[in-house]
């Protein structure tokens, strides 16, 4: 379970997450839905114990979060980090160098899913390809929770679909936790269980998707449009 309590984080006098509590029950795809600036990514990088909030706390399975996190989160980013002369391959068999949590036969798996030639080396690889092998090494490794900072930013919808088949075929959703920001979200709501809604920094609604359906009787994205039209 992943709380976030009264958590502000500023960058100089800038508050660019303010006052957020919640809290995110394991076991879920949960969506980080907002706009450009609203503090998503900044989000992620306390989840991931790469910022420490300015104030309040943030909490995962009762503890403090801290770089060791990284051994029970597994976090990818929207940047490029990869090693270009690498091939696919060589980049999987690196990452089960670095992790022993890294579980090589399902990153095979899924780049065959994801119909990657594991011959190829990245720097060739199309925007769409790289996002696969991105996604397929970060889904790789076992380990209870897992961030994705838009996975899906620049791609064609056949890609897309291609990452999202990708994701529901190869996450445990009996073990692993999914937070994942987008601004997809018509496309990936689909496998959201929860939709967490932030503007300017603050946390402006959190709700089950089946509980916006239900209760709500609308459908996931006229919601966030009638929240974001209602709040301030
Ligand atoms: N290192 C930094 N130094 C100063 N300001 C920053 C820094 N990182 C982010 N910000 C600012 O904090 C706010 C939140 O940024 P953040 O990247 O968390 O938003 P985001 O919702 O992920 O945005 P996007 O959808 O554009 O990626 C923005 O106003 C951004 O300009």
């Amino acid at each position: 379970m992943i709380q976030l309590e009264k958590v502000t984080k500023k960058y100089l006098r800038h508050k660019a997450v303010n006052q957020c509590t919640a809290t995110l029950e394991a076991g879920k795809i949960i969506g980080l839905i907002g706009e450009n600036g609203s503090g998503k990514t900044t989000i992620l990088k306390l989840l991931a114990g790469l910022l420490r909030p300015t104030n309040g706390r943030v909490l995962i399975d009762s503890k403090q979060v801290n770089r060791s996190i990284s051994d029970r989160l597994a976090y990818l980013t929207d940047m490029d980090y990869f090693y270009p002369y690498f091939t696919i391959k060589e980049l999987i068999d690196f990452y089960h160098s670095q992790f022993k949590d890294f579980d090589k036969k399902k990153a095979m798996d899924m780049a065959a899913f994801m119909k990657l030639n594991v011959k190829q080396k990245i720097r060739y690889l199309s925007k769409g390809n790289l996002s696969r092998v991105k996604i397929a090494v970060t889904l790789s490794r076992n380990v209870p929770y897992i961030v994705l900072d838009e996975p899906f930013s620049g791609l064609d919808p056949l890609v897309r679909k291609s990452i999202i088949n990708g994701i529901i075929k190869f996450m445990n959703l009996e073990s692993q936790t999914l937070i994942v920001t987008t601004h997809e979200l018509r496309e990936v709501e689909p496998i959201l269980d929860e939709v967490l809604l932030l503007k300017d920094g603050r946390i402006i609604a959190q709700k089950s998707v089946d509980q916006i359906r239900d209760d709500y009787r609308m459908d996931v994205v006229d919601w966030m449009e009638q929240v974001y039209e209602t709040t301030k």
